[in-house]
This record gives structure tokens, sequence and C-alpha cells, in this order.
């Protein structure tokens, strides 16, 4: 049976809601029938009809669509998020006192506080939560997480995230961009800027892979454009625990990149390395070894892929893999079935480790670039 979903954000100009859209598709477990596509019901009712939304299904705000999806016998299985930041908790919170599972795209919240009253909230209710940190979903990222887990670099010393973007390098937000405007202002975007907007994926990816667990940082961030109110570059050192060192660099002012994901984890045994615009392959090094290529699909790869190697696969099929894993999550919720503990898909308590993150940078930094523990 098709999952029934439901959208918060992602109408006409958005950028990531289609991207959800598309994925949610792919796999055939969920189409999407409701949704509050807007801060404005008029533009919110535009984009519903350009959806195929029935009329009864287009809501002009998050607080009615919770309401009234709930009241409904044909009720949405689960919610997606994809609105500026300040807006992920109200509209979570008012799904899952709803009793809606929700689908949440990063970083999870603007302060550490509402982050953590979350984490009790998806307790007490016992309501899927699942947290959009899409690279957690390319198969190559997987399977490195599943070489470092088997000891095949050995002790882990150092993990490297490098993730740089350029279309921030001049003052978009002034020009009133969409996606600049409301990533630069604090009152939405939170007390981060660059650290949060890609920084939560470069911290999530280096302990998705690594499977550590950081507990201290330390901050360098800069308001490289003049005028900006949020930092747009973000130079971080991590400690995890049991010795290994971390780097962070994040950019949004980097020209010649776009959406440049590299991660490196070195150990006493070997060493990996994965580029996001090339995800099919992942270099793997055993010291004193040529270097090793390995393909998705590929000869001695265990992580399980869409297509044969050779037929590429990327950022849609990373975030499908999310929808299909998260289609199973709530249906077993349905069937009041116990939870695949074996899942990999990122949760709130992910989106809080992101938020703990983001104000450690931020107070890291504001201390003249000093330790702070996690
Ligand atoms: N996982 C990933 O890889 C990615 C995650 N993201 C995250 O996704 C979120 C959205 O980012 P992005 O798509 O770039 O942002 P956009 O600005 O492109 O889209 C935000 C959408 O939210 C809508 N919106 C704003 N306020 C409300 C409201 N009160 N009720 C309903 N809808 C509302 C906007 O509509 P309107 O302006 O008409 O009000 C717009 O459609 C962010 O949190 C971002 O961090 C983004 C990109 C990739
Ligand atoms: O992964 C991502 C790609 O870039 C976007 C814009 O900076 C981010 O918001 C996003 O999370």
């Amino acid at each position: 049976m098709t999952l029934k979903l439901g959208m918060v954000g992602g109408g006409r100009g958005a950028f990531i809601g289609g991207v959800h859209r598309i994925a949610a598709r792919l796999d055939g477990h969920w189409e999407l029938v409701a949704g509050a596509f807007s801060s404005d019901p008029k533009r919110a009712a535009t984009s519903a009809a350009e959806l195929g939304i029935a009329a009864e299904r287009s809501y002009g705000s998050f607080v009615e669509m919770a309401k009234a999806e709930a009241a409904r016998p044909d009720c949405i299985d689960a919610v997606a998020i994809v609105t500026p930041n300040h807006l992920h908790v109200p509209v979570a919170t008012a799904f899952l006192r709803a009793g809606i599972p929700v689908i949440c795209d990063k970083p999870l919240a603007t302060t550490v506080k509402d982050a953590e009253a979350l984490v009790l909230l998806v307790a007490e209710t016992g309501i899927p939560f699942i947290l959009t940190q899409t690279y957690t979903g390319y198969p190559m990222v997987r399977e490195a997480r599943a070489l470092v887990a088997a000891g095949r670099i050995g002790h882990v010393r150092h993990v490297q995230v490098e993730y740089l973007q350029d279309w921030l390098a001049e003052p978009v937000e002034r020009g009133g961009q969409k996606q600049a405007s409301w990533r630069a202002d604090p009152a939405q975007s939170g007390a981060g800027g660059c650290i949060a907007d890609i920084g939560t994926h470069a911290f999530n990816l280096a302990t998705f892979v690594s499977g550590l667990v950081a507990h201290a940082l330390l901050a360098d961030l800069t308001a490289f454009v003049p005028g900006r109110a949020l930092d747009d570059n973000a130079a971080l050192l991590l400690r995890f625990q049991g010795g290994a060192k971390g780097m962070i660099w994040a950019s949004q002012v980097a020209p010649g990149t776009k959406n440049g994901l590299r991660l490196r984890v070195v150990g006493d045994a070997g060493g990996l390395m994965w580029d996001q615009e090339h995800p099919d392959d992942l270099e793997f090094t055993p010291i004193g070894q040529p270097t090793q290529t390995l393909r998705r699909g590929g000869e001695g790869v265990v992580t399980a892929s869409r297509l044969p190697a050779g037929h590429p696969e990327g950022y849609l099929e990373a975030f499908a893999t999310l929808y299909t894993e998260a289609a199973g999550m709530v249906r077993r919720f349905r069937e009041r079935a116990k939870p695949d503990q074996a899942t990999m898909l990122p949760t709130v308590t992910d989106g809080l480790a992101g938020m703990r993150f983001i104000s450690a940078g931020v107070r890291s930094h504001e201390g003249g670039a000093v330790w702070i523990n996690l």
C-alpha cells in the first residue's frame, strides 16, 4: 500500500521541496496528497493546484493542516518539513502532537533548547522522526562506514571533511535571492550560517562514517562578505572519544566549488576517501598497498544499490533511499511492530547532535577560538 505524504514548505520557487517530492516517488512508497506549501495562503494554494493536490487538502497554514489531517480517516502517514530552519520545531511539534510521523530537513532547530524539547516529545510519543541528512543515503558512504566498522582501516586516527560551495561568495541575499535571504537572517537560520547550513552535514558525515563520538571542538568562523550577519566560512578542529582527531572546512564563499563535499578517514591500517561529486567511487588504501577504487555495485562492495556498476546514481537516489527506509519505519509504526534496530536512518538525536555542534562552534568562535566540550 502506498503511504500518504503531506508537505510543509516546498512551494513555488523553493529549492529542496521538489527534490523531496522526486525522492519520495522514486521507489513508489509515497504519494503526495496534502500540503501547506507557503507562508502565504494564496501562494500555498497556487502551488497545491500546480502539484495536483485536492483543494480540500491544500492548507493555508501548518497549524490548520495538522489539525485537519489528524481528523481525517485517510490522514497522511507522514509530513515532510522543508521550510527555513526556524519553522522545523514548531511544525514538527504540531504534527507529532497530532500523532503524525515527521520527515524533517536539517538542521533540526535554531537552538539546542528547542532541539532538546523535540527529542523529549519524540521519546514521549514514540512517533517516527526522520532527519534528512542526505549524505547518509549514498551507497558508498555506507560502504565506507561498513569498512571502518569491519576494521579495514584499523584504529581511526583522523577524519577530515571539506564541504565547499560558492553560491554565497557575493551578497546575493541583499538582492532578495530566496534561498540566501533567510539563510543570512539569524532569526530564521539560527546562530550559525555556513556552520549550520552545510557544516552540520560535514559533522554528521564524519561521525556516521567513522562511528566516533566527538567530545570537543574549536571553531574559527568568518563572515567574509561585508555586512553579512552570519558566518559564511567555518574552520573547525574536532577531538573524538578514543583519541582520534578531526577537521572540518565548510565554506559557501569558495569560488569554483558547487557542492564539494569530500571525506577522508585515515586509520593505522589504511585510509578512505569519498567525494560527493563522484559518489559512485570510494578510494580505499590499505597501508603499503596501491589505492583501490571501489565502485558502487562492483566487485567486493557489500552495500546494496539500485543499478549495476557503471550506471550512475547520485543525489536523488540517496534521498530516495531515506524515503524508502522512512516508509519501512512508518509502516512498522502503523502495524505496531518493533522498530528496526539495524536502521541507519538519521533521527531526532542526530539532529540534537548537530545543534550542539553549531552551538559549540559559535561559542568557541566567540570565545576567541577556544576548545569547547560537546
Ligand atoms: N538535506 C539537504 O540536502 C538539504 C536541506 N535543506 C534544508 O531544507 C530547508 C529548506 O531549504 P530550501 O528549500 O533551500 O529553502 P527555500 O527558501 O527554497 O524554501 C523554503 C520553503 O518554505 C516555505 N515556507 C516558509 N514559511 C512557511 C510557512 N510558515 N508555512 C509553509 N511554508 C513556508 C517557503 O514558501 P514562501 O517563501 O512562499 O513562504 C518555501 O516554499 C532548510 O532547512 C535547509 O537547511 C536545503 C537544501 C538541501
Ligand atoms: O546539502 C545541502 C546543499 O546545499 C544547500 C544550500 O547551501 C544546503 O542547505 C543543503 O543542506
